[in-house]
């Protein structure tokens, strides 16, 4: 491992969620304290149910927080796959009720046919971001950079000046926007939260040197990285 990451492993999620939850609280409040205004970008999928519970429950300044995604699903936040319907529903309440959330998804059929909005409201977000917190698939892929996606190479390209990119691959379901590697790497406080067996020996496979993994951009980068892990 980077001696520059810490790995925090925890018994189980509950206590892995309170006490990321009370690190990323913390690092909201310097933001607040210090620029008057803090930015988040947090993933989908099932593994941050429990975090944003407890992240809606911290006592802070939420009307001037402002979050957003990493990466969306393209599909409307009615849809059971949207990350969107996930943050609104476990994140936004509570404490949090009076955060700000700022979606990627735009009404069009594609991503193609969305980018340049999602791409102007993520370039009216003040960068870098406070606080990103990942996740990873049991594929290595992190935000959606994922194996074998479309543009993989183009998210992955440490020039790029594109803050976000369409993807398609096999194994995302939906096609995804997903935000480029340079603004994952710039952001104050970079999280990665995993939870599983199966997804430590993911882990330990991308933290090899020439892994193929997306993930292994984010594990192998010359940053700190805050790994948060639970069986
Ligand atoms: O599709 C996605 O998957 C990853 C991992 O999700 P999980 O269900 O294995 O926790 C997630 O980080 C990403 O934001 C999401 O769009």
């Amino acid at each position: 491992m980077s001696q520059q990451h810490a790995l925090h492993a925890f018994d189980d999620g509950q206590t892995l969620a309170k006490a990321l939850s009370t690190s990323i609280a913390s690092k909201l409040r310097e933001a607040i304290d210090a620029r008057g205004e803090a930015l988040i970008a947090v993933s989908g999928g099932s593994t941050p149910k429990r975090l944003f519970e407890a992240l809606s429950n911290e006592a802070l300044d939420w009307s001037r927080v402002t979050v957003t995604l990493v990466d969306e699903r393209w599909v409307p936040d009615t849809d059971e796959r949207s990350n969107a319907r996930l943050v609104a529903s476990l994140l936004l309440q509570h404490k949090a009720a009076d955060a700000e959330f700022v979606p990627l998804y735009v009404e069009t059929p594609t991503p193609e046919a969305g980018i340049g909005e999602a791409r102007a409201r993520v370039a009216a977000m003040r960068q870098p971001f406070d606080v990103i917190v990942l996740g990873m698939g049991p594929d290595g892929h992190t935000a959606s950079f994922f194996p074998g996606g479309d543009r993989l190479s183009e998210a992955l390209d440490a020039s790029n000046t594109a803050l976000v990119l369409p993807m398609r691959a096999p194994g995302a379901g939906e096609p995804r926007i997903t935000f480029t590697l340079p603004v994952l790497l710039k952001a104050r406080s970079l999280y990665l939260h995993v939870q599983g067996d199966d997804k430590r020996d993911v882990l330990a496979q991308a933290e090899k040197p020439g892994s193929a993994l997306p993930v292994a951009h984010v594990l192998q980068a010359d940053r700190p990285l805050d790994i948060y892990w639970c069986p």
